[in-house]
This record gives structure tokens, sequence and C-alpha cells, in this order.
């Protein structure tokens, strides 16, 4: 159950404890309405007439009215539940209200650092429609890959709601002395896990520092009144042990909400690792105690969508990739408007992935090596990585969004907060590892309450990895692949009519690996996509971290059925030679290593 931990003092009326109570038990959608938690009658109506948002999710109506009070603010709350709005609405409330009017020369007053490029243009983009009544109000954006010269400019007019990744926005702070920021009242880390995760933990830091907005020893910039101004809100679905670092450094007596309640604080702190409290003086350290306590209750069961159907398919290695072209195929006949997001491990993997979704042609009807071909998937196919360069990326994520009936191919970069419409299903192809990924990548579809599915594919050999999710509340059923495989038919045979077949011996698997084959032999591209999709994977593979590695055993793997599944009939020679040279590297590294009477001598220098 979400829980409010502590109200600040709100300019809504507070809710009665019938009303907190028939809330608890409805679900998605607040009982109160956008007017009831204080915010402007002209946003009100905008939100409800020209939105369609008739009234405030449950987490939106539990955290307005604190953001409105000018607390700290801490939210966990699952995917596609209305974060954004629950943070942007009272910004703009308050920012449409401030005596004397905002103007651009005034600067930016509120700053949203996000992790990634698609979903720092989708927050501007709600940040748009949501001041379309003030148009005094500018929100605008800074992120890695645009014309830095042209932010330059932008800044410089002035931005009063800003949307930024961390790295081009600290290369401003640094860099753009035209950038106003001393009027900054809000900072909110959405996603504020990701952005650690990704690396930003640095950056995150020097930005805090340089905004003076600390609360540590190291922050020189901070004045009184600015400490006084500033408002510091963290969300995301998933929190772990390293928002509380920045949470330590960013939020004070913060409010929590969506945070479990019920667990005790000795069973919080086995949860997370050791605390950051170095960088404080004395007097804050009984704040920054009860704070450290409330963050380690973020860290338990993911919350997940209720309505959310997951599933798991085991598939042996090699088969892997004719399993993934038969589930698809089968999921379009069925439905042929539909939406399917596939998460891969690697941009390699991502663009071979898509070239053979997209290109894959073979003979309806068996014997499938006859002439006559057409496309084996009849769908659009997009790809979205972060070494697509800036423009096909937009390109890849509007067009995947803009369509009824699509797939989109991609790595993590679209695991966090994008909210493309009816998605139905999503498929993660190649495991997540931790198990908050594997959160944000379902999380991309069943949002604001719609259905949706989710599929997870494991080599037998991984299936363990189902208990490491079950460890955060996570469970998955098994999906019925060999009613999907029945499901088609084989030298013309009724599918009732037969025994069901194995799914190594299958005449439609070996039919679709042999078209696939023959695919990959004779097309140079694909060829030389699936090779380096093949080095990739293996890269990825060996990357998982901690207890995953476990799982994920790379000496478990047939190198020869990996390959296999990029559609290659042998293991790619090349990655065989850079193997035995690492190897070769590895053992003479050691042989050197080893303490040898010539190493008694002094090294040279
Ligand atoms: N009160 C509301 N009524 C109806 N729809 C809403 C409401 N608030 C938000 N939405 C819609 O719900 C969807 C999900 O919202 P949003 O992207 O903010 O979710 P989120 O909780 O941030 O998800 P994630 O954790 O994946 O980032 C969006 O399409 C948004 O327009």
């Amino acid at each position: 159950m979400a829980a409010k931990k502590k109200l600040g003092k709100s300019l809504a009326p507070a809710p009665t404890k019938a009303k907190e109570k028939q809330e608890d038990d409805e679900g998605l959608f607040s009982s109160r309405s956008f007017a009831d938690l204080g915010l402007h009658p002209t946003l009100c109506a905008h939100l409800q007439d020209k939105m369609g948002f008739q009234a405030p999710t449950r987490i939106q109506a539990q955290a307005i009215p604190v953001a409105m009070s000018g607390q700290h603010l801490l939210v966990k709350a699952a995917t596609g539940t209305g974060k954004t709005l629950a943070y942007l609405a009272p910004i703009v409330h308050l920012l449409q209200m401030r005596e004397p009017r905002v103007e651009r020369t005034h600067g930016t007053f509120a700053l949203v650092i996000v992790p990634t490029r698609e979903l720092c243009l989708q927050v501007y983009g709600i940040a748009q429609q949501l001041v379309h009544r003030f148009h005094w109000l500018v929100p605008g954006y800074v992120m890695g890959g645009e014309s830095r010269s042209k932010e330059k400019a932008r800044l410089r007019k002035g931005i009063s709601i800003l949307i930024a990744t961390p790295g081009r926005l600290l290369d401003h702070l640094q860099h753009t002395s035209s950038f106003v920021y001393s009027n900054l009242r809000w900072i909110v880390f959405d996603e504020a896990d990701s952005i650690l995760e990704l690396g930003f933990g640095k950056a995150v830091e020097d930005i805090l520092g340089l905004l003076g907005s600390r609360n540590d020893a190291s922050d020189q910039n901070k004045s009184k009144s600015d400490t006084l101004q500033r408002q510091n809100l963290l969300l995301s679905a998933t929190l772990n042990e390293k928002v509380n670092r920045l949470a330590n450094i960013s939020l004070k007596n913060p409010v929590l909400i969506g945070l479990d309640e019920q667990k005790k604080p000795s069973e919080r702190s086995s949860a997370l690792g050791k605390k950051h409290t170095s960088l404080l003086s004395d007097d804050e350290e009984e704040i920054l105690e009860k704070r450290n306590d409330i963050v380690e209750s973020a860290v338990d069961d993911f919350k997940l969508p209720a309505q959310l159907v997951q599933r798991y398919v085991k598939v042996s290695c090699g088969s892997r990739l004719v399993v993934l072209l038969t589930i698809l195929k089968s999921q379009f006949e069925r439905q042929v408007s539909q939406k399917v997001v596939v998460f891969l491990s690697t941009c390699d993997s991502v663009d071979f992935h898509h070239n053979v979704l997209s290109q894959l042609e073979w003979s309806r009807g068996l014997p499938l090596d006859t002439d006559k071909k057409q496309k084996f998937l009849n769908c659009k196919v997009f790809r979205l990585h972060g070494n697509m360069d800036q423009d096909d990326r937009k390109k890849s994520y509007l067009g995947f969004s803009l369509e009824k009936s699509a797939i989109l191919v991609c790595t993590d970069v679209a695991a966090r907060g994008l909210d493309i419409p009816k998605v139905k299903c999503i498929i993660q192809y190649d495991s997540p590892g931790e198990a908050s990924e594997y959160v944000h990548r379902v999380g991309r579809t069943a949002r604001i309450g719609e259905k949706g599915e989710a599929l997870l594919f494991l080599q037998p050999v991984e299936i363990d990895y189902l208990r490491d999710l079950e460890l955060h509340g996570v469970s998955l059923t098994e999906y019925p692949f060999q009613k999907v495989l029945d499901g088609f038919p084989v030298d013309g045979q009724k599918p009732l009519k037969r025994k069901p077949i194995s799914l190594d011996m299958h005449p439609w698997i070996l039919s679709v690996q042999r078209t696939l084959e023959n695919y990959v032999a004779s097309e140079a591209t694909a060829n030389k996509l699936a090779r380096d999709a093949f080095c990739s994977w293996l890269r990825a593979y060996t990357a998982h971290r901690g207890e995953l590695k476990k799982i994920f055993m790379v000496k478990k793997l047939h190198l020869g059925h990996v390959a296999k599944s990029f559609g290659l009939k042998e293991q790619p020679s090349l990655v065989g030679r850079a193997h035995q040279v690492q190897l070769k590297k590895r053992k003479k590294e050691q042989k050197h290593e080893r303490p040898t009477k010539r190493r008694k001598h002094p090294a040279k220098k």
C-alpha cells in the first residue's frame, strides 16, 4: 500500500479519513478533483478540457499539495501513474501566480533533470502543454546531441522551466555565462535512480554544488535565503541505495510518498549499504539519521501496475530468434493493430534484429523455400539506441509513437519514463539484469490503468533469474509457447490433426531457422550486422554484475548455439581468433606476474 508519511501545510483542504480510505481501495485515481488540490482554476480547466484528465491519480493527489507547500519530496510510485504531472502541475501553478510576473530575463525557476534525451523531449512536451494558458512561462530543454550554440542562445533569452540531461546541464552551468539561475526555486530529479545508475553521480554532485543546493559542507555557494527558497524533488518507480546518497545531499526533511511504512527500521537497514554521513555537520546528523531511515524503506518490493500480465518463455539458446519471430508473427496475425517493444542488450544487437525483423522474407505456406517471397512480419519496425545520431533517434521515437501498429527494437535507452501511447506488449528478449530495470522496461505498457503484457525470454540455464525477481515481489507465469507453435500449419496439416512436436524438432522452427540462416548467409549487410551483434551480445553477457554473474554465466553457453541465434551457421571465426589472442595474452601476463628469480631485480623504469 502506498503510504503518506507526513503531509505538510497544504493549500488544499485536508481529506477526511473516510475519503482517504476510499482512495486506498479505489486504485489508480483519487476521488478528489484537481481543484480540491488547490490548483489554479485555469490550470484545472486546461487539464480537464484540453488534456482530458478528469481527476488526479492517487499519487498526484498525494504529491501535488505537498509540492505546493514548499517541502522537499521523495516519491516512489509505479510506472505510468502520472508522476510527471505530480511535479510539473504545482510548479506551473506556483509560477503563474508569482508577483511580479515571471519574465524571461528572470532566467530559470525550475530545473528538471532526467536521464535520457527522449525523456527530456517528453517532459518538455508536457511542460509546453501545461503552460499553454500562461504564455509568460517559457519551457525549454538542453540535452546531449543538440547544438550547444543554439542552446546557449535559448538560455540567454531565458527559460523558466528547464528540462535537462545531466552532462549537458553541467556543461552550460560551467560555460554559459548568460544562463541565469539566481531565481532557481525547484530542482526535480525524475528517474533519480537511473540518473545515478548511468554514471551521472559526479555530474549531479557538481550540479548541486554549482547551484548551491547541497546540504553538506562542500556547498560553497549556499546562503540562508537560498536554502529557504529552494525545493528539491526526487521521483522514481524504483529507488535504490544510490538514491540514498543523492537524497542525503539534496533533500532536507523530505516528505515521503509511496514508501513502505510497514517495515521496521531493522528490516530496512539490511537492505541498504552504509550511510553517507561524513560530509555533514553534527547538528545535521539527527535529521539525516531520520532521513536515512526513511529513504531505506524505499528499497523493498517494486511497484508494478496491478493489471500487467507478466510471463516468461523458456527457450534453448539456438532457437531464441526463431521463437521471437514466431511469437511476433502470431501476435500480429491475431491482432493487426498493436504496438510491441522488444528490449535487447546492445546497440549492435538492435541493429541486427531491426534488420532481420524488417527485411526477412519467406514463402507463404510450406515448404518455405519456394520462390514467391513476402515479408515474414507484416508491420513497421523501428529501432532506438544510444549510438544512433540524434536526428534518427528523434525520428524513430516520434515515428513509433505515432504508429498504430509497429515494433520498436531498442536498448535500455527506451526503458525509462517513456510514455508511448498504446504499447500492448513488452518483450525482454535479452534479460534486463537488475530487477529495477525489469520494472522500468515492463512499465512501458499497462500505463495509467490500461491493459498490458510482458514477456521475458530465458534460457533453461538462466531460469534462476525468476527467483531474483521474486525477491523483489515480481512473479511471472510460463507463456504457453507450444500452443502458439501448434497454431502454425506444418506441411499443410491443420493443427488439431497433428500430435504435439517438441520445440527443437518442430518442422516450423527448423524451416524458419533455415530461412533465417540463408538470409544471413546471402545478405552481406545482414551478415556483418550478425557478426558484430554476436560479439557485442557476448560482451554484454559477461558484464552482468554481482549475484547475477552466477545466473548469466558465459561458460555455460554453447557459442555455436549463440551464433545460431544470430542466424549464423558457425561461430564467427573472428571472435574465435580474438578469444585465442586474449587467452594467450592473459596467460603471458599471468606468467609474468608469477614471482620468478628474475623479478627480484629492480624493475626497469
Ligand atoms: N490525472 C490523469 N488522468 C489521466 N491520465 C493521466 C493523468 N496524469 C497523467 N496521465 C497520463 O498518464 C500517462 C503516464 O504518466 P507519466 O508518464 O507521468 O507516468 P510516470 O509515473 O512518470 O511513469 P514512469 O515511471 O514510467 O516514468 C501519460 O500518458 C499521462 O498523460
